[in-house]
């Protein structure tokens, strides 16, 4: 452990920083980060704050979480339809799940960061060329040319402006209007209208109506049918960016990152003596930490004792992802431990990563139905164990992709070539999403 409040970059890079590019300018990295530190700070500490304490609830089993968004966001993505289908989807997957289920769900939107990629390989070669792995625009282009995957530090700043303009137009929608419970209705247009499942939503829709219509005729109008509370997360896994945007918090001295309300430490780097291990046991955000079938009970319950020592619910997440076919072995061995030790974690389920394969005509994909049997299991594990099943980390889009296989729209191997968009990970489209979250609400229900 270092002595001081932040370990310096370099110092981290010292500890051994996994999964970071290598750029061949050092010193244009330092002008960067030297940049960075001195732009304003895109989230309020004071804002971290309340969702820790959100997330406390959800830990004490009184809410669940809904974190979801694209696998990677691009540069090119940020424009107001693409964040406006975004938060759209989430809304009805939020209003479903709250009122099929009546729990209380916390927002959290995997956007305005989500820049920077782990890769299981440092390269990629197509047609014998062999040229670095695309790592996010955070760090390169997707364009297979040696100039677009040269790493360019000078992407960060694009980050952090990509980011700020996401996250102001994310603000303006969702207490601007756009999320009042009076526009349930609109939320559900076009194509996902027309589905089944838009169909099961705007019966769902007409009973909110009318129960807010009788609020009305009592006279109740309560500030939380016009405006949402919503967060923005992403992985913390590009050192510089995320230490050039933690400031220390004028009211309390601590640091946070205010890139985001909440970071998370993926699967690749949450070695207990890493950098990225050590950098989160110092900031004040609350946090996740991803946990896969490598991940023993002795692991978790040592990342909890170094991520959350003073054991403050809401502080530490835990978003396990073991795939569907091994989560019900693998799971309940560490959630009982990490119960027995009378650790507070909030257990969330992430059912994508580990539930991807590349199809027969070479795409990277889910099927809705492994999506489906790890939420499943996760939720029977949490009951067996007497245990609160969280919330779901989903990769999502609002638009109309052909990326996982199956749900109710039936897309198969061959329709991938249709409209895959994903430059990393295949996500559920708008009516797959809509459909897990009515799935959802029933396990909750029972839950
Ligand atoms: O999104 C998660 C990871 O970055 C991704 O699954 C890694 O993918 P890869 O195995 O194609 O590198
Ligand atoms: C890379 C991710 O997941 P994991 O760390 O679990 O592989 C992710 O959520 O983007």
């Amino acid at each position: 452990m270092l002595d001081t409040p932040v370990p310096t970059l370099a110092q981290l890079n010292g500890i051994g920083a996994l999964q970071q590019p290598t750029y061949d300018d050092p010193q244009a990295v330092d002008d960067v980060v030297t940049r960075l530190r001195g732009l304003p700070p895109l989230v309020f500490a004071g804002e971290c704050d309340e969702l820790t304490a959100k997330l406390g609830a959800v830990a004490r089993g009184e809410a669940f979480l809904l974190q979801g968004g694209d696998c990677a966001e691009t540069f090119a993505g940020v424009t107001a339809d693409n964040v406006r289908n975004k938060l759209r989807v989430l809304l009805q997957m939020a209003v479903v799940l709250t009122y099929a289920a009546s729990v209380p769900v916390v927002k959290l939107g995997r956007l305005a960061g989500q820049y920077a990629k782990p890769r299981s390989s440092d390269s990629e070669t197509r047609d014998g060329i062999t040229l670095p792995a695309y790592r996010g625009d955070a760090i390169n282009g997707y364009d297979f040319t040696p100039e677009s995957r040269r790493p360019d530090p000078e992407r960060l700043l694009e980050v952090y402006h990509s980011s700020a303009a996401t996250l102001n137009l994310v603000r303006a929608f969702v207490t601007g209007g756009y999320a009042d419970l009076r526009q349930v209705h609109t939320w559900n247009t076009d194509f996902v209208k027309g589905s089944e499942v838009g169909g099961r939503y705007e019966s769902l829709a007409k009973e909110i109506d009318a129960a807010m219509r009788f609020m009305a005729a009592i006279g109740a109008d309560p500030d939380e049918f016009h405006r949402v509370d919503f967060h923005s997360s992403h992985e913390a896994l590009l050192l510089p960016y995320e230490h050039a945007m933690t400031r220390i918090d004028s009211r309390t001295q601590t640091p946070y990152n205010v890139s985001a309300h909440f970071v998370w430490i993926g699967e690749r780097t949450r070695q207990l003596d890493g950098a990225h291990v050590e950098y989160f046991s110092r900031i004040k955000n609350p946090i996740g930490c991803k946990l896969g079938p490598s991940a023993s009970a002795d692991d978790a319950l040592a990342l909890a004792a170094k991520l959350n020592p003073e054991n403050v619910p809401g502080r530490l997440t835990f978003i396990t992802r073991f795939g569907a076919g091994k989560i019900r072995d693998g799971l309940p061995h560490l959630v009982e431990k990490v119960a027995a030790a009378g650790v507070e974690v909030a257990w969330v389920c992430d059912p994508m990563h580990g539930n991807t394969f590349e199809s027969d005509n070479g795409y990277k994909t889910r099927r809705f139905d492994d999506v489906l049997e790890e939420v499943q299991g996760f939720f029977d594990v949490h009951r067996a164990a007497g245990t609160w099943p969280g919330g779901i980390l989903v990769e999502m889009t609002g638009d109309d992709v052909t990326e996982c296989i199956g749900g109710g729209e039936d897309i198969t191997a061959a329709d991938l070539v249709h409209r895959y968009e994903s430059v990393v990970d295949p996500r559920l489209n708008r009516v797959q999403s809509l459909e897990l979250a009515f799935l959802v609400a029933e396990m909750l229900r029972q839950a």
